[in-house]
C-alpha cells in the first residue's frame, strides 16, 4: 500500500492549474454508454476513478482510450453485460451505470457500490426514481436488479426526498430516453448536473432546468455525441489548493476555476480575513496573515460544500478561537479528526459537531487518510507540520486529485509516494 511522505514546514509559491471535475466525470463516462457514437471528453482528470471506470467500460466490451487529458469512449460494439460486483466495488460513482444501463438496455444488474466511509449513503431515492420510471427493482444477493416494463420506461414527476446529486443524475440517465416527460424536483443545483445536462443535450437529449431544483426531461429515441465536451473546471480540487495556498501558501495563483461555483467557500476565506484577488477564471492567494475563525455549516449547493469541509478544516486551525463546523449532509464524516489530534490539533467532535482551535503549532505523525477529503485535509496539515508526515492509504487521496504530487511539487512542495 502507498504511502505519501511529507516534509513539512515549506513555502508554497508558483501556480496550479486545476483538472476537469471528478464528480463530472464520474458521471459523463457512465452516461458515455447511452451515446451510440463514439464520445471524445476534454479536460479529463488522471485520477483513479477514472481508470477504475475504464476497467468497467472494458467489461462492457467499450473500448476507452485516454491520452493527455482527452478520453475517447467509444461504445457503439457495447455489450449489455451485468455487473453485479467486483470493479463496481471499487468507486461510489459506479451507481450510475445503473442509469446509464437502464436508459440504453431497459435493464441493469449493478452491484452496490463502493466508495468513500463517510457515514451512511443509502441509495433509496435513486430507486424511488427508477421505479416512477416504471421500471421493477430487486435486490439479488447484494446486486441491484432494475428492469423497465416491456413497452420502456415512461416519464413521470417525482419529487425528491432530499436533495440528492446521485440520485438527480441517475434519474436524468434513465429518463433521457423514456417515452414523455420527466420532472425532477427537489433536484440537485450543483455546477456538474449542468455539465452533464449540457453534454447529453449535445448528444440530442432535452433536459432543461438543470441547476434549478425542477428538471425537466423530454424523452428521445436514441443519442448520438458528435461533439468534443470540455468538463468543467474541479470546485473541489480549487477549494483544497486555496486552503493550502492560505495555510501554507507565499503567493500562490491558482488557475482554471470557475469562481461562481465556489462562492460560499470564497466568502468563508474571507470572511476569515485571507486575501485573494479573485479574477475571471483565477485566483491569487497572498501570504495570510492573521486569520479570524469563523464557523461552517454544510449545505447542499449552492452552500458550502461538505466535499469542501474537510480541506479547509486545517487553515481553520491557523485561526485564533473556538471554530465550529457542522456537516449537515454527512453528519458522520470525521476521519479526520482523530489523525489531526495526532497531529497535535486541538479538535474534537461532540454530536457531530466538530470544535476546534488555534494550534500553535502542528507536528508531523504517522496518519491514515481514510477518504478523500479527509486525506486532503491531512495533506495540508502535513505542509503545516514542522518535521514529517506519513499518509498511508495515499489511493483514497490519488483516486481523485489530478496529478497532485507533481502539481504539489510544482509549488515547491517536499512531497513523495513511498511503498
Ligand atoms: C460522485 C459524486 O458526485 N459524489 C458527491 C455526491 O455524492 P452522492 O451523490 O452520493 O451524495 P448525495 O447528494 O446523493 O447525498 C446527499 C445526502 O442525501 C442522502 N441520500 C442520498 C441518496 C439517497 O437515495 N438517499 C439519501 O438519503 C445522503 O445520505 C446524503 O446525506 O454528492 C455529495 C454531496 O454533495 C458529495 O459529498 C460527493 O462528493
Ligand atoms: C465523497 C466523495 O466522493 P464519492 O462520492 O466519489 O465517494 C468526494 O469526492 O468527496
Amino acid at each position: 500500500m502507498k504511502k505519501m511522505l511529507i516534509h513539512g514546514g515549506k513555502k508554497l509559491s508558483g501556480e496550479v492549474i486545476i483538472g476537469g471535475a471528478k464528480n463530472s466525470t464520474v458521471a459523463l463516462i457512465p452516461a458515455a454508454i447511452l451515446s451510440r457514437t463514439p464520445v471524445t471528453l476534454e479536460a479529463v482528470p488522471h485520477i483513479r476513478d477514472v481508470e477504475n471506470l475504464m476497467a468497467i467500460l472494458e467489461d462492457m466490451n467499450v473500448k476507452s482510450v485516454f491520452k493527455d487529458t482527452v478520453l475517447t469512449i467509444d461504445p457503439t460494439h457495447i455489450v449489455d453485460t451485468p455487473l453485479p460486483s467486483g470493479k463496481i466495488k471499487s468507486l461510489r460513482a459506479s451507481y450510475y451505470f445503473m442509469g446509464a444501463l437502464l436508459g440504453r438496455f431497459g435493464r441493469a444488474v449493478v452491484g452496490l457500490p463502493g466508495g468513500d466511509d463517510i457515514g451512511p449513503r443509502p441509495i433509496d431515492q435513486h430507486i424511488k426514481g427508477f421505479e416512477a420510471l416504471g421500471a421493477k427493482v430487486s435486490d439479488d444477493r447484494g446486486a441491484i436488479v432494475i428492469q423497465a416494463p416491456a413497452e420502456g420506461l415512461h416519464g413521470a414527476r417525482i419529487f425528491l426526498d432530499m436533495v440528492s446529486v446521485g440520485a438527480t443524475i441517475n434519474i436524468i440517465l434513465a429518463a433521457v430516453t423514456a417515452h414523455g416527460r420527466t420532472v425532477i424536483e427537489n433536484a440537485a443545483k450543483e455546477p456538474e448536473i449542468i455539465d452533464l445536462a449540457t453534454y447529453l443535450n449535445n448528444m440530442g437529449a432535452i433536459v432543461r432546468g438543470a441547476g434549478t431544483d425542477a428538471i425537466r426531461i423530454e424523452g428521445v429515441p436514441e443519442l448520438h455525441a458528435r461533439a468534443a465536451h470540455t468538463i468543467i473546471p474541479d470546485r473541489i480540487e480549487a477549494g483544497t489548493y486555496l486552503a493550502m495556498a492560505a495555510a501554507v501558501g507565499d503567493g500562490v495563483f491558482v488557475k482554471n476555476i470557475i469562481a461562481e461555483h465556489l462562492d460560499a467557500y470564497l466568502a468563508k476565506l474571507e470572511e476569515m480575513g485571507v486575501s485573494m484577488d479573485v479574477n475571471e477564471d483565477s485566483i491569487y492567494v497572498y501570504p495570510s496573515g492573521d486569520l479570524k475563525m469563523v464557523q461552517i455549516k454544510t449545505m447542499p449547493y449552492p452552500g458550502f460544500a461538505t466535499d469542501l469541509q474537510q480541506p479547509i478544516t486545517p487553515l481553520l486551525l491557523r485561526a485564533q478561537g473556538e471554530g465550529i463546523i457542522v456537516d449537515t449532509i454527512y453528519p458522520k464524516r470525521v476521519r479526520h479528526i482523530p489523525e489531526l489530534e495526532r497531529m497535535g490539533a486541538d479538535i474534537t467532535v461532540e454530536n457531530d459537531v466538530i470544535i476546534l482551535h488555534h494550534a500553535e503549532h502542528l507536528q508531523g505523525a504517522e496518519v491514515v487518510a481514510e477518504e478523500i477529503r479527509a486525506g486532503a485535509a491531512l495533506l495540508i496539515a502535513g505542509l503545516m507540520a514542522d518535521g514529517d508526515t506519513v499518509i498511508s492509504k495515499v489511493d483514497n487521496i490519488l483516486r481523485g486529485y489530478d496529478r497532485v504530487v507533481m502539481k504539489l511539487h510544482n509549488l515547491g512542495a517536499d512531497v513523495e509516494i513511498i511503498e
